[in-house]
């Protein structure tokens, strides 16, 4: 498909994935812009399971504890421009992540807290996690969202109105969902669509793929160096 062709409806977001994108002859004049994401909260919540929904468009049965951290991509045009989504899966089990805390806040570009609305535990971390964020000096105007997934399992443990008012008192947004519920698919796409909308109008970093070449994915290390703040 020609890229004058993905900017016909400039109000429109298309999900490209990485074989489209491989496939297109006119990649190689494409700049994206790279955005970090890391997406955090205890484990057994679902951020692997909503990440891999986003990212693959299917629930993901029987996942494993993640370990360390799991890179997922996904890039998206925006109003006729590139934006790459590098979301970092991390482990919510302190033994598994314990080593890797620092890379995971490292020129992060935007913050998911998740928690499973049926378990009223995993809401009551979130200050935690959102302390440990502070603690490792993530800039106040940086996107943080707030997501309660496994809605399929009803809300009963976790009203909206008690997630509503912690969303309120710290200025986030607040999603509910289920990575599991494929009715709920749409509504995973727009917590990433989200961000990405508020990430566009945020400094740009410049990814410019040389002339000619094939749009490769990179080494999280090589992805990392990318990043920049220009
Ligand atoms: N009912 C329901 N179960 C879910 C949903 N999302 C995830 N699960 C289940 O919850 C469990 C944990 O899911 P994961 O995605 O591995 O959780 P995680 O937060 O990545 O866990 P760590 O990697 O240990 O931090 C798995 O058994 C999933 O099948 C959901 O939306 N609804
Ligand atoms: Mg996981």
């Amino acid at each position: 498909m020609a890229a004058e062709n993905r900017n016909a409806d400039p109000d429109s977001a298309r999900v490209w994935d990485r074989d489209s994108l491989a496939n297109d002859s006119f990649q190689d004049s494409f700049q994206t812009r790279v955005f970090k994401i890391i997406v955090i909260g205890d484990s057994n919540v679902g951020k692997t399971c909503l990440t891999y929904r986003f990212c693959e468009a299917k629930f993901l049965k029987n996942p494993e504890a993640t370990i360390g951290v799991d890179f997922r991509e996904k890039t998206l045009e925006l109003d006729g421009e590139n934006i790459k989504l590098q979301i970092w899966d991390t482990a919510g089990q302190e033994r598994f992540r314990k080593s890797m805390v620092e890379h995971y806040y490292r020129s992060v570009h935007a913050v998911i807290f998740v928690y499973d609305v049926s378990n009223m535990a995993s809401f009551e971390s979130l200050p935690e996690w959102i302390e440990e964020c502070r603690r490792h000096s993530v800039p106040l105007n940086v996107p943080h969202i707030l997501v309660g997934n496994k809605c399929d399992l009803g809300r009963g443990e976790v009203p909206t109105s008690l997630a509503q008012r912690l969303a309120d008192s710290y200025n986030f947004p607040l999603f509910e969902t289920s990575a599991k519920d494929p009715a709920e698919k749409e509504h995973v796409d727009a917590i990433f669509l989200t961000l990405a909308h508020k990430l566009k109008n945020h400094k740009p970093l410049r990814l410019k793929q040389p002339s000619g070449s094939i749009a490769t994915p990179l080494s999280s290390e090589q992805e990392e160096k990318k990043i920049c703040y220009c």
